[in-house]
């Protein structure tokens, strides 16, 4: 299987969260948050279930409206963001062949209404051979396993060509040789520029893959540099502060900060 696919450098985006509170009818999930994602960064966003690490993705791509603050891209039309969301949100029971819907991700990029030409079913097969699917092109969704879903997702997330990538928990219940496959194409998108957020749970991974790293905990813990930001202090203090979290507490006042 092969990864190296070589790519023109990209201007990767930047994300911007300017004292930004986030959340669902009225309720915050995460509250004034402030932090920079500098262009073609690699940062994982970390913290314990339900701090509000897919809500912070959804601000992004635009799903979910900042009730207070702002949630800015620079350098990515918010229709470009190549987002992944959780497995569970994804429905495959939809009747379609690995191969349309890795061309979907070529869509995204010029339009559903773009002709379709030789050198794109080239370059969706490459695709979907860049990921150890070769052969699969013609199989349904509903027929692969887990693993090579993810598979067939990076696929399609990689044609997008995007500069900036969100990944919601993208590596939950895979194998390792799946995991560092994976992870192999999310440091090649890295290296050509772009700007990449994962939403991951494993500390020891995050250290080992990821240079900047965001904790929250419903408020931003830290943000920076993984080392300085994953210390056994500010992960107390982020299992504190979700353990302390009312989630029917009142409408946050966007002035009151904790
Ligand atoms: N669509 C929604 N409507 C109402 N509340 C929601 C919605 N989605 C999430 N929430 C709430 O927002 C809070 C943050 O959820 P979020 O999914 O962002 O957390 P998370 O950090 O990604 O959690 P996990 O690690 O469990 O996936 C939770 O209290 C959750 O119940």
């Amino acid at each position: 299987m092969s990864l190296a696919v070589a790519s023109p450098a990209v201007a990767g985006a930047v994300v911007r969260f300017r004292d930004a509170t986030v959340g669902y009818d009225r309720h915050p999930a995460v509250h004034h948050v402030d932090a920079t994602l500098a262009a073609g960064s690699l940062t994982a966003v970390i913290g314990p279930n339900g701090a509000g690490k897919s809500t912070l993705l959804k601000a992004i791509v635009g799903l979910v409206r900042p009730m207070g603050g702002a949630v800015d891209v620079d350098g990515c039309a918010r229709r470009r963001i190549a987002y992944l969301p959780q497995q569970a949100e994804v429905d495959r029971s939809f009747p379609i062949e690995v191969f349309d819907f890795v061309a979907m991700g070529l869509w995204r990029r010029r339009g559903a209404f773009a002709g379709f030409g030789r050198r794109d079913d080239e370059a969706v097969a490459a695709a979907i051979g860049a990921v150890g699917l070769a052969g699969f092109e013609r199989r349904t969704l509903d027929t692969l396993s887990g693993g090579q879903f993810q598979r067939v997702l990076f696929a399609r997330l990689s044609l997008q060509d995007a500069p900036l990538v969100l990944l919601d928990e993208p590596f939950t219940a895979l194998d390792e040789r799946t995991i560092a496959d994976l992870m192999a194409m999310v440091a090649r998108w890295h290296a050509e520029g772009r700007t990449v957020v994962a939403v991951l749970h494993d500390t020891d991974f995050v250290r080992a893959h990821f240079p900047q790293a965001l904790l929250i905990a419903r408020h931003l813990v830290a943000a920076g540099p993984t080392a300085r930001v994953l210390t056994e202090a500010n992960l107390a203090a982020a299992r504190a502060m979700t353990e302390a979290f009312d989630d029917d507490a009142p409408v946050c006042s966007p002035d009151v900060r904790p």
